[in-house]
This record gives C-alpha cells, structure tokens and sequence, in this order.
C-alpha cells in the first residue's frame, strides 16, 4: 500500500463478516448497479479501495470478511490511522452475535490506534424485516453493542447506528451523513445554504454528488427521506436526459463537445403539488437541487431570483473549495495489495 493511499482522512474503511453486503453496497451506492444484479456478486478475496471526488477526495476501502486484521503480517495500525470512519456492516437477516463481538473487538482496536475515529455501523438488509421486528433489531444490536463495550471499559465511544438496504435510499442516507462527518467545511456549506434558501423561497436544498445520489450538504431543516428520493430521482433524471440530448449537432455538422461548450447541467419542473424542483451542476461532479415554492408568486420571476442567489451560492462554494482543508489526491480506482 502507497503512502499516499492512506493519507486522506476522508478514507471510509468498510467492514463486516462474510456476505454481510459490502460489496454490494459499494457497487449500488457508487458504480449504479442495479440492487439485484447484486445477487450473485462473488465474494472479495482482497482489500479493494476506490477514490471518489465529491467536495472532498474520498476513499472507500473494504476489507474482504473472511481477512483476519489482526495477523502481524498485516499492517492494520497503520491502516486504521489513515481512516476518518470505520463502517462497520452487519447482516440484520442472519444471526448477528458473532457480528457483535467481532465489532466490539475492531472498535477496541481501532478505538486505541485513532480515538478520533467515527464509528458508523450499518443494520443491513432490513428490507427483509417487518416494521416492528426492525425496530426491535435495532434496540437489540445497539443494547448488546453497548454491553459488549461496557465489559471492554469502552462505554464512552461514540457509536452511530442507521437501517439500511440497497433496495431503497435508506443506504444512500446513511453513506451522506456518514461522509458529511468528514467534511471539515460542512459547517460554512449549511450556513451558505441557510442564507440560499431565505433570500429564494426555497423549503429545501440539497448538494448532490451527481455519480453517487449521496448528498454531501443540505440546509439546516430536517430532512425527510421522501423529499430526498424525488431530489435524487431528479437528479438522475436530468442525466439521462443530457445523456439523450448532449450531441446536439450545429448547422456544420460540429457537436457541442467539439465547438468546446462544455453545457451546464441545468434542470427545472413542477411537481405535482405546485413546487418547482430546480436542478444546477455546481463544481467538482456536484449539483444543487431545490424545491421552490412560489406561493402564489410569479414563477419566473422566482426562478429568476433562484438562478441570481444560486450563481451567488456557486461562487461561494468555489471559495470553499480553493481553501478547502482536504486538498485533491488524482488517483484512479485500484485495487491494493
Ligand atoms: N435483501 C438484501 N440483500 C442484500 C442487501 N445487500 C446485499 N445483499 C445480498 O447479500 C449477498 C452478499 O453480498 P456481498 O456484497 O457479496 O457481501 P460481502 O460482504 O461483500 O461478502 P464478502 O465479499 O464475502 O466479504 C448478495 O447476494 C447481495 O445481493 C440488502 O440490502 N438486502
């Protein structure tokens, strides 16, 4: 493993025993495969790690489950340094004891080598669950999570739960509050995006990173998971329609890509309800996506004074960028020995 690999503390180190879903969760969150094509994905047999540029470079590593960490010939000390979160992914459809302690354990581990470590665990596949029993899997893992730590003296280590599934945007959440934790300049983002939506009225924003449907920021109201689906949905229907369209070909012959325009994704709608969504490419592979609601107003003149506060908002984030704490690593996906 080059040095420069494990550098960034935007590193996601993804774990889990044998057939937990980690692999899984990488392809659906970050390559766009279909959950069930997922299927029959072959169990991994080496660390694999992949880099992503959103606002920050991230790197997502997962372990294979079957990889014993902590044999000497593996320099997991060194890796769990570099690492900003360690998710931790457990199988809520099978037996989860041995999960459990095998959590505990890399938590004590990775607790002593990188106490600023944040500890994410995911309670998976709860697609398969009822209501009630997923409710009641959760209490149960968070409680025996918690006792498994007591007995270790680590009761005081921070420790995140969320359900999730690849077969709905429950994982989509949970990988963007993860990856928000470490943005260094999320702070500024929500303010700047609080300022956006009282000067356009705006209910709700979010930044997207356009290839994964994760969102990196949103504004300081709630979110709910529904107002999130139709913001992604959005977005991935704007791609395919630019995907249709980007080839538009001049009165030469010459397309747009050869003239050099390089278009700026840009996107509006009406709901059903009377909201617009409004969708505009930002930098570093990010859009901002926003349900404006008129009431009442004139709807051009509205989406005038979005478009005016948005190129306001995009310089900012330009700004934020340039001085951005977690400078850029170019590399491409790879696999590490
Ligand atoms: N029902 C359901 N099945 C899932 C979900 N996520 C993954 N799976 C399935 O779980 C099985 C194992 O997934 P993998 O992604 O190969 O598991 P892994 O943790 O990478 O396994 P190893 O490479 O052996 O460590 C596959 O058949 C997936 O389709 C989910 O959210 N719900």
């Amino acid at each position: 493993m080059e040095s420069a690999d494990v550098d960034s503390k935007a590193m996601v180190l993804l774990m889990g025993l044998r057939r937990c879903g980690k692999s899984s969760i990488c392809k659906v969150v970050f390559h766009n495969m279909q959950p069930l094509d997922t299927l029959y994905l072959e169990s991994t047999s080496n660390p694999s790690m992949e880099h992503f540029s959103t606002l920050i470079d991230l790197a997502v590593m997962e372990l294979p489950g079957q990889l014993n960490y902590f044999e000497p010939s593996y320099d997991s000390e060194r890796l769990f340094r570099s690492v900003g979160a360690l998710v931790y992914v457990i199988d809520s459809q099978d037996e989860y004891m041995n999960a459990i302690t095998n959590l505990a354990m890399i938590i004590e581990y990775a607790h002593k080598v990188n106490p600023s470590i944040n500890i994410e665990v995911l309670i998976h596949k709860v697609d398969g669950l009822s209501e009630d029993f997923k409710v009641d899997a959760q209490r149960d893992i968070m409680q025996r999570t918690g006792e498994e730590l007591l007995e270790l003296g680590l009761d005081g280590v921070q420790v995140s739960f969320y359900l999730t599934s690849i077969f709905d945007h429950s994982i989509y959440e949970a990988f963007s509050r993860i990856v928000q934790k470490l943005i260094p300049e999320l702070t500024y983002l929500e303010n700047m995006l609080d300022n956006l939506i009282q000067h356009s009225k705006i209910d709700k924003v979010f930044l997207f990173d356009i290839n994964s449907k994760i969102y990196v920021s949103t504004d300081s109201n709630p979110v709910d998971i529904q107002t999130y689906e139709v913001c992604a949905e959005f977005v991935d229907l704007t791609i395919d329609l630019y995907d249709l369209y980007k080839n538009t070909l001049d009165s030469k012959g010459t397309n747009d890509q050869e003239q050099g325009n390089v278009r700026e994704l840009k996107n509006v709608s009406e709901l059903g309800n009377g909201v617009l969504i409004y969708l505009r490419q930002m930098i570093r592979g990010l859009a901002l996506v926003a349900l404006i609601r008129p009431n009442g107003a004139d709807v051009e003149s509205c989406l005038t004074i979005a478009d005016y506060n948005v190129d306001i908002f995009k310089k900012g984030l330009e700004g934020v960028w340039a001085n951005s704490r977690l400078k850029p690593q170019e590399q491409p996906n790879q696999q590490i020995e």
